[in-house]
């Protein structure tokens, strides 16, 4: 579970004060998660998430924020935050840090996805980058490339030789592939850049909701489709593709916004790209982890066997313009 910030009831009463969702019936540390801390804030009203940021600051909080509440107002399944009474803002402070407090959705993770899921997330991803358009806020992903390049380093001491030689190599061609003119057409704008299974709710079949936008940043929409082929259309156990499931993904996404000639050159790239820099963040988390009342630190070497998949068997089946085919 993490809570790294312990919030007691009257707490969150002076918080229910200022943004007035009824009277505290329940407030319950939620299991899961690793960046943030996150609670149940249940009243006589509804059910809310309170979260606490551990990480992100009160400058750079209203970029993500504003988001979810720009992609709910046009019909994107985004959980809004809620305001305080008096002044209007979105972010909030408790105990001290950074907090908001937004929607409770309704269904659960799909932790077993199947082509319907993929296909529901691939629908719903394209809308979600459409809908992000007009969107005026500006900041970049900020565990982009720069990102690695500063983490990389910090994290190489700790692994084998093999591992290492992998994270160095894939590293340098991240740097080439983001220096070339191809990259440079990919068509960018917010994305949400982590959104695996547990970041999306499910009534079964009913997608519900994309939450946990705390990674958002602006950046290459293809970027954002690797993320989630990564984690939704692969084998968990080898981290091989799944075939099936990754065109349905792709199908679904393409027939609302079809990839552009300089996407489909990068998707491989990009997948690469996507299992790096999750690779790194969680060999991040595992080597240099923070304090937390119950923390779980992902397995980094889950990430480790998606990229060599990746590099060794590239999607050229799934490349062509699947809309146009
Ligand atoms: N808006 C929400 N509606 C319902 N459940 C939520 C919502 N936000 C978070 N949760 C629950 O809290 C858990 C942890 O949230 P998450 O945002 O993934 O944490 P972290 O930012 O620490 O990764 C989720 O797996 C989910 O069960
Ligand atoms: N999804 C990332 C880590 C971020 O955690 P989340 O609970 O906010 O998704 C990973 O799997 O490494």
């Amino acid at each position: 579970m993490a809570v790294f910030t312990e919030v007691s009831d009257k707490e969150a009463r002076d918080l229910l004060r200022r943004v007035p969702l009824g009277n505290l019936t329940e407030l319950r540390g939620i299991q899961g998660g690793i960046e943030n801390t996150n609670y149940f804030l249940t009243t006589d009203q509804g059910e809310w998430v309170l979260t606490l940021f551990e990480r992100l600051t009160f400058e750079q909080l209203p970029f993500y924020l504003y988001l979810m509440k720009h992609l709910a107002l046009a019909g994107i399944p985004v959980p809004a935050p809620q305001a305080d009474a008096k002044s209007g803002d979105i972010l909030h402070k408790v105990c001290g840090k950074p907090a908001a407090v937004v929607q409770k959705l309704r269904g659960k993770s799909q932790l077993q996805p199947q082509a319907v899921h993929c296909a529901a997330v691939g629908d719903m991803l394209a809308r979600m980058h459409l809908a992000g358009r007009d969107y005026a806020r500006e900041q970049p992903n900020l565990r982009s490339l720069p990102w690695w390049n500063e983490t990389v380093p910090v994290v190489l001491p700790y692994l084998e030789q093999d591992a290492a030689d992998l994270l160095r190599s894939e590293l340098a061609f991240q740097n080439h592939v983001a220096a070339s003119p191809s990259h440079a057409a990919l068509p960018r704008g917010p994305i949400h850049a982590d959104l695996f299974r547990d970041n999306v709710m499910f009534d079964g079949e009913e997608l519900t909701g994309f939450f946990d936008f705390y990674f958002a940043g602006v950046d290459t929409w293809l970027f954002d489709l690797a993320v989630c082929l990564n984690d939704w259309c692969i084998d968990h156990a080898s981290g091989a593709h799944d075939a099936a499931r990754a065109q349905a993904m792709l199908d679904a996404y393409q027939a609302v916004r079809p990839l552009e000639a300089a996407e489909r050159e990068l998707l491989n790239p990009m997948l690469r790209a996507g299992a790096l820099r999750f690779w790194v963040s969680r060999l991040w988390d595992f080597y240099l982890p923070r304090e937390a009342a119950l923390l779980q630190p992902h397995d980094p070497t889950h990430f480790e066997r998606v990229l060599r998949q990746r590099v060794a068997h590239p999607l050229t089946a799934i490349e062509r313009p699947v809309a146009l085919a």
